[in-house]
Parts: C-alpha cells; sequence; structure tokens
C-alpha cells in the first residue's frame, strides 16, 4: 500500500535524521548522511585498516542487556579488532536490523551509548543501513582504523623462542556472562559486578596495539578464547605455543572463583570475551615490556613461549600437560 510505504518511509528517515545523523556531526566525511556513500581521504604514509564484526541478540548479548552497553559492546569489539592491527580509529559504518516491536525510545538510547563511545575514542559515524527484521536484534558495525604503511601487525610473524605477552587479565568476560546466568556461586556483590562489567563493556587496548607497532612480532585479539586466539598465531606463524597456566594473569575475582571450582579454569582459557590483546615478542625485548605496560595502559604477562611444532599446549605445571576439550568459541 502506497500509504503504509509512505509511513514507513518517513519513520525510516526520521530515525536516520533524528537519531544517526547527531552521531556523524563531527565526521566530515560522513557527508552529513545525506549521499549515497561517504569519502575518506587517507592520511598521507598511511594504510587503512578495516575490519568488520556482527553481533546478534543471544548469541553475542543477552537481550535484556541495556541498550547503551550493547552499541557500546559493538564498537568497542571492532576496536579491538582494530587494536589488534596496530592501527588508530579513523571512523565507523553501522549497520541496524531492527526487530519491529524495538520502540524508538530503544534505538535512542542505544545511539546514546555509541555517542559516549564516540567521545571516549575520537571518532564518528560514516554511513550504514538501518532495515528491519523479522528476526532478533542483529547489528553490524564496520570500523576503519590507520596504521603507518606496511606496519600493521600480523598474526603470522611470531619467531621461535618469542615470548607469548597478554595484557590485562583473562577469563573475566566469560565469568561474567556465567554470573548474569547465575551459574557461579561464593561470589561477593562487588566480584560479581565486575565480572560482569567486563562481559558488558570490554576495553579495546588500542594504546598498546599502537605502541606494539614495529616490536611486537605477531599480534591477535582475544575474542573467541585465550587458547583458541593463541592458536591462530600459532598457525599462521607456522610454530607451537606453550602456555603456562599459572602465568595466566587473573583479576581477583576471577582467582576467587577459579579457586572454588576447578571447572572454571577451562571457561577462563577459552570462553572468550576478553577483547585483550595476545602478542608475541622476541625474547632479548623482555626488558620492553615495562615500557610497553606504561605506553598501553595495561598491565603486561608473559604466558608462555612460540616453539617449533603445531598447537596449543597449556601446561598445568612443569611436565604436566592441561587437558583441554575445545579451545574456543565456534559459530560452526
Ligand atoms: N563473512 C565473511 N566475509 C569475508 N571475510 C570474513 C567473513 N567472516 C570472517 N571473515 C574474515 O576471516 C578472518 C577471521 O575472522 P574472525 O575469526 O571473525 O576474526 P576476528 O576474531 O578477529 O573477528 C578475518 O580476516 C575476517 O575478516
Ligand atoms: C548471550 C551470550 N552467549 C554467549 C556468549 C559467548 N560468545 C558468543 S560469540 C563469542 C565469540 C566472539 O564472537 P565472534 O562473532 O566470534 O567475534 P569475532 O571472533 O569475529 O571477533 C563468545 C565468546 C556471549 N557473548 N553472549
Ligand atoms: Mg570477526
Ligand atoms: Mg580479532
Ligand atoms: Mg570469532
Amino acid at each position: 500500500m502506497a500509504g503504509t510505504e509512505r509511513n514507513t518511509a518517513r519513520g525510516e528517515f526520521a530515525l536516520i535524521d533524528g537519531i544517526l545523523k547527531p552521531l556523524a556531526a563531527g565526521t566530515p566525511a560522513a557527508l552529513g548522511l545525506t549521499d549515497d556513500a561517504a569519502v575518506l581521504t587517507p592520511a598521507k604514509g598511511k594504510d587503512l585498516v578495516l575490519t568488520k564484526d556482527a553481533m546478534v541478540a543471544g548469541v553475542h548479548f543477552r537481550e535484556s542487556d541495556m541498550p547503551g552497553d550493547i552499541a557500546r559492546k559493538l564498537l568497542r569489539v571492532n576496536l579491538s579488532d582494530l587494536a589488534a592491527m596496530g592501527a588508530e580509529p579513523v571512523g565507523y559504518l553501522l549497520a541496524t536490523f531492527w526487530p519491529e516491536a524495538l520502540p524508538l525510545s530503544w534505538i535512542q538510547e542505544f545511539a546514546d551509548g555509541l555517542g559516549q563511545d564516540q567521545e571516549e575514542f575520537g571518532i564518528g559515524l560514516l554511513g550504514g543501513d538501518t532495515v528491519r527484521t523479522p528476526g532478533p536484534l542483529s547489528l553490524s558495525l564496520t570500523a576503519i582504523g590507520e596504521v603507518a604503511k606496511e606496519k600493521a601487525l600480523r598474526r603470522n610473524g611470531a619467531g621461535a623462542g618469542d615470548l607469548i605477552v597478554v595484557s590485562g587479565t583473562i577469563g573475566d568476560g566469560a565469568l561474567g556472562l556465567l554470573a548474569l546466568q547465575e551459574e557461579l556461586a561464593d561470589l561477593d556483590p562487588t566480584e560479581q559486578e565486575y565480572l560482569e562489567d567486563r562481559y558488558h563493556l570490554p576495553n579495546p587496548r588500542l594504546s598498546l596495539g599502537q605502541a606494539l607497532v614495529g616490536r611486537a612480532t605477531s599480534c591477535i585479539d582475544i575474542s573467541d578464547g585465550l587458547i583458541a586466539d593463541i592458536g591462530h598465531i600459532a598457525e599462521e606463524s607456522g610454530l607451537a605455543a606453550v602456555i603456562q597456566w599459572k602465568k595466566v594473569p587473573l583479576s581477583d575475582a576471577a582467582k576467587i572463583a577459579v579457586e572454588s571450582d576447578d571447572a572454571l579454569v577451562e571457561r577462563v582459557l577459552t570462553g572468550g570475551d576478553d577483547y585483550e590483546l595476545a602478542f608475541t615478542l622476541p625474547l632479548d625485548q623482555r626488558d620492553d615490556l615495562v615500557k610497553l605496560a606504561k605506553e598501553g595502559g595495561v598491565s603486561l604477562a608473559i604466558i608462555g613461549e612460540m616453539v617449533e611444532g603445531e598447537g596449543v599446549r597449556v601446561m598445568q605445571e612443569e611436565g604436566v600437560e592441561m587437558p583441554i576439550s575445545s579451545s574456543g568459541w565456534q559459530h560452526f
């Protein structure tokens, strides 16, 4: 029906004008969201770095999560991929698949979350697409960044003998999800809240990634699980990784959880939702770690080393390998 179409169209463009346009106001390349596409001039001497991750209700976030948090996580998981490449973020494109029942107020809160993080990370919206879906809320974001020409960090440059280093603490996001599902016992409210926050709002390690350019021999961000993602470095570099469980950095809350339930060790190592960086560093650059941690604004821990061979081995203690049933999250 023509009338219905007009109403739908008016609604769609009202949404773009009223809710999304303000997010593009600071990025001239977005052309005010009035044209068919954005036009971006890359900086001299830089390579563009492009990444896209999607998130689906019930798969990547809980339907009951706050709209602003969902938006910020969507942006942050993509910025985490830019961090893993050593890039500085420039802007982003957004595709939203809104279920019929979602009110405009929800969408406004979602946009407010994006606005908050745009300021935090100094970027703006460049464009995107808005559609309705008969399915669950689905979102996709393309982040664009820049890195000095040919200097992007890769997964494939690790050498035998390189140290394996991770930022921050591992397992908090996965334990936070368990806490939200009320499957974690013995935690006081402060620890519970800390873990839940880590699930809802990852911290992309952008300063660290940029500090690693020209220093790390390989780098990845941990989304699927520590073992799975270090497995990608091992595979792409044609080597094996050996990780010492006792050196994997845990938050106080994660330590308490793991001490009360052994089964959570595997969850920490394979649960994903970390968005920390794992990277390799030549042994003779070990003393640079203090400086890198300072520049990156995050703690760093050496958890193992790269050796000849293939795959990832986790050592429970000297000479005792930990059995691991699955290395991390997979959609298929
Ligand atoms: N549908 C797709 N189309 C094109 N490339 C894809 C698609 N899905 C994944 N990739 C590419 O495969 C590689 C691995 O993807 P992924 O595991 O999602 O990486 P990450 O965990 O860093 O997001 C990346 O280079 C990504 O761009
Ligand atoms: C409600 C809910 N259930 C389960 C998870 C766990 N989970 C879902 S997808 C995923 C891996 C990361 O997502 P993916 O789409 O694989 O991102 P990418 O690896 O491409 O960055 C994890 C750990 C979650 N985050 N939320
Ligand atoms: Mg991905
Ligand atoms: Mg990644
Ligand atoms: Mg994945």
